[in-house]
């Protein structure tokens, strides 16, 4: 059945939310936020006016006075012909003749409430990964409460936070499905516009938002009602209209690059800076030196003030100190409600836990019109797992040109804004566009806050030119690196010291030439070029870090075998003490055979592992690769939760190898064990090893995944596998000596 969700009321009977008032008398309130229409409409409203669904949801009471608040709230609903929906009980829904259910994962399943409710009952599902949502779509599930959005004092005991991203990718999954959809946790006035608009897929966006805190607890929870009424109703201030791609962009651009110029200089722009100590002096000088007006100010305070300038906030968080974040949240706050540009630099994104956690807490705290990074800074910023990143540079590049724009396209695509991946060649895109930019001197990399600069000088862009906002990075960008190319060309210039004050010249020449309408110095100059990235970063290989999420492949070893594969008997002993492991650690393990009837079953010494619970599949196939339709059932989405894959067996570079491409194109990570595979010609392993590398697997040992898997030698099970490794360490010896020359 049909039902408009689009501002979704939960209610909480807690003393800290409730605060001492009656559930119903807080319900009625939060319906009259949209009383004007609602007495209009008929029971389940199909456009937004004010509260449009009410969840019971009571973790204290017991049953008794459940169905009795549950049947007070329903002659209230009623009155607002709003449908009321009973979260968990399914007896409770049907003792007072509710609307409907709302049903969590550890909740009565969908099929067994369908068939106790009434024909036309709602029944909505939680769903916090695609596989959940992808279920509650096919079994006919109307509606999926996502979540949790962002971590919420009011259930502290949620599965997962997924934030726009997650629920941005759950969309996508079920793009096909007429499903409703409904964002749950930590909603607030504040977030709900940028939660509507970032998590939004191409094909399917939020039909609502399910709000407890921010209205139960309210003060005034009609007035609260209304406020979201009105914020749902209309886009976030720094939304955009996208601008698709044309045939010879990147020339259509830099024709339009001089008159943006010319243009900021006239603006002469406010630039708030909340930027590390290391690089303010100079980044205050190079704006200073474009036209621009600077000013430091790391108070978040201040910044309600200073956005009334109508400037750019850059925040930069090269110096990270215990109350940046907050300080950067209050200021990103106040740009974000009044639509002005924020830029995002976050500077050594992957170096430290603090700067991790800094960069998830600021990426759910609010907008970024433009993120700048290196690529390290980036691929942090997109999620991955395995980022190194010493101090502040960017760590060894694991992308090549192609994968760098893939990486900018689809983090601006996802974030909805704009993305700068910095370098040698620059990647900007908007999610749409990619451009490379290659014009810059070497120098630029030889003086410290060069970089920094850039995120400022965007900034200022940003301010300016509010139409295109890759058009106004990508003029700044020009201006700052034609101007390094001129000062570096400079006689005078002899290495990075003296570059620094001819680059700042340089910067105000160009600036100058600007104001006087004379746009000869950029004739020519641009080294720009459109980049078509690859299909998605999905399909980019995810280099493995630390072993969370351990599962054991066991790939073709059988008797048939025995005879043609190079040591085959040292990979057997090297596999059966993983499965030993694998029992101890409750490891889950797949299992495969080629062609059983032919080569034969899994080899009698390794048999007697081949029960329990944790063995997840024994599968007999006639594809190379180990990720059959059976077993690709089994294994989580990589989204939600990728796993760290041990693989050994044979033949090293055709089964193994397919199956390690297949793992890490679906997002996994893979760690083959050296000692854990073989191939007939004993040189095929070494080639085909290097080339899975080079993909993103990681080559290393049995013995260093089982200490890695365990940790710690606190770990409960520390006993048994180091025992186990001990008694196994001759055959482990043998292997190695083998197998190790690669
Ligand atoms: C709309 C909506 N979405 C999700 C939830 C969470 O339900 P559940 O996972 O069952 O957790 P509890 O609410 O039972 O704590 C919800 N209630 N409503
Ligand atoms: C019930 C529930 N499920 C996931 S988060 C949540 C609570 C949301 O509460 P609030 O809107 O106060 O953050």
């Amino acid at each position: 059945m049909p039902v408009d969700l689009s501002l979704y009321l939960v209610t909480d009977s807690t003393p800290a939310i409730l605060k001492g008032r009656d559930l119903c008398t807080v319900v009625e309130s939060a319906l009259q936020g949209g009383e004007c229409c609602s007495s209009l409409l008929p029971i389940i409203q199909l456009t937004p006016a004010g509260v449009t669904v009410v969840q019971y949801r009571d973790k204290t009471n017991d049953t008794g006075v459940q169905v009795e608040t549950a049947r007070k709230l329903h002659q209230v609903t009623k009155k607002y012909k709003v449908p009321l929906l009973i979260n968990d009980r399914v007896d409770v829904a049907l003792a007072i003749g509710a609307e409907g259910v709302h049903l969590g994962q550890d909740d009565m399943s969908f099929m067994e409430a369908k068939k106790l409710l009434p024909e036309n009952a709602i029944i909505g599902i939680s769903t916090s990964s695609v596989e959940e949502a992808r279920k509650a779509a096919a079994d006919g599930a109307d509606y999926i409460g996502i979540g949790t959005m962002f971590a919420t004092p009011t259930k502290t005991n949620t599965k997962s936070v997924i934030g726009t991203a997650g629920t941005q990718v759950i969309l996508d999954a079920i793009k096909d499905s007429a499903i409703g959809t409904v964002s749950i946790g930590g909603i607030n006035h504040s977030n709900v516009q940028r939660v509507l608009y970032q998590s939004q897929s191409p094909k399917k966006a939020l039909d609502g938002v399910a709000i407890v805190s921010a209205i139960v607890a309210a003060d005034d929870p009609k007035a609260s009602a209304e406020q979201f009424v009105n914020l749902i109703r209309n886009p976030p201030r720094f939304a955009q209209a996208s601008n698709p791609p044309r045939a010879n962009e990147a020339e259509a651009l830099l024709n339009k690059v001089p008159q943006i110029i010319r243009n900021m200089v006239k603006v002469h722009p406010l630039v708030h800076n909340m930027i590390n100590f290391v690089v303010s002096n100079f980044v205050a000088n190079v704006a200073l030196s474009i036209g621009a007006s600077p000013i430091m100010s790391p108070y978040g305070d201040e910044a309600t003030d200073l956005c009334k300038f109508d400037g750019a906030l850059l925040i930069n968080m090269g110096t990270l100190t215990s109350e940046s974040v907050s300080n950067y949240l209050k200021a990103i706050k106040a740009y974000n409600d009044r639509g002005n540009p924020v830029v995002y630099d976050p500077v050594g994104a992957a170096a430290t836990h603090i700067r991790r956690n800094a960069v998830t807490q600021l990426m759910a705290g609010g907008y970024f019109d433009l993120i700048k990074g290196n690529e390290g800074e980036i691929r942090q910023v997109w999620g991955s797992s395995a980022v190194q990143q010493r101090g502040v540079d960017s760590g060894p590049s694991t992308l090549d040109g192609n994968q760098k724009a893939t990486l900018a396209r689809d983090l601006a695509r996802r974030e909805r804004n704009v993305v700068l991946l910095t370098g040698a060649t620059d990647y900007l895109s908007d999610g749409e566009r990619v451009i490379a930019v290659e014009n810059g001197h070497p120098y630029l990399g030889q003086v410290t806050g060069t970089g920094c600069a850039v995120g400022t000088i965007s900034g200022c862009f940003l301010s300016a030119h509010r139409s295109d906002r890759l058009l106004a990075v990508l003029s700044g960008i020009l201006m700052y690196e034609i101007a390094a190319e001129n000062a570096a060309a400079k006689e005078y210039v002899r290495g990075p010291g003296s570059f620094v004050p001819a680059f700042v010249d340089e910067l105000y020449a160009i600036r100058t030439a600007a104001a006087n309408g004379d746009d000869s110095w950029f004739d020519g100059r641009a080294k720009v070029h459109e980049e078509l990235p690859i299909a998605a970063i999905m399909a980019l290989p995810t280099r493995a870090s630390r072993i969370r999420n351990p599962a054991l492949f066991i790939c073709d070893i059988q008797d048939k075998f025995r005879n043609g594969i190079y040591e085959f008997p040292k990979l057997v002993s090297t596999t059966e003490k993983m499965l030993r492991a694998a029992s101890t650690l409750q490891i889950p393990v797949f299992i495969t055979t080629q062609n059983r009837a032919k080569l034969g079953k899994t080899v009698p010494e390794l048999q007697q592992h081949l029960n329990g619970p944790h063995i997840r599949a024994d599968v007999d196939k006639t594809l190379f690769s180990m990720i059959t339709p059976e077993i690709e059932k089994l294994l989580p989405a990589p989204d939600s939760a990728p796993l760290d894959v041990v693989i050994v067996g044979i033949e090293t570079h055709i089964c193994v190898t397919q199956t390690t491409l297949d793992l890490l194109e679906r997002g996994h990570r893979v760690y083959i064990l050296v000692d854990g595979v073989s191939s007939i010609n004993p040189e095929e392993r070494g080639i085909a090893l290097a080339r899975l590398r080079d993909a993103g697997a990681v080559v290393t040992s049995s013995e260093s995944v089982l200490f890695e898997i365990l940790g710690d030698a606190a770990h409960e099970a520390f006993r048994a596998v180091s025992g186990l490794v001990k008694e196994t360490k001759e055959t482990t010896k043998g292997a190695l000596g083998v197998f190790s020359k690669i």
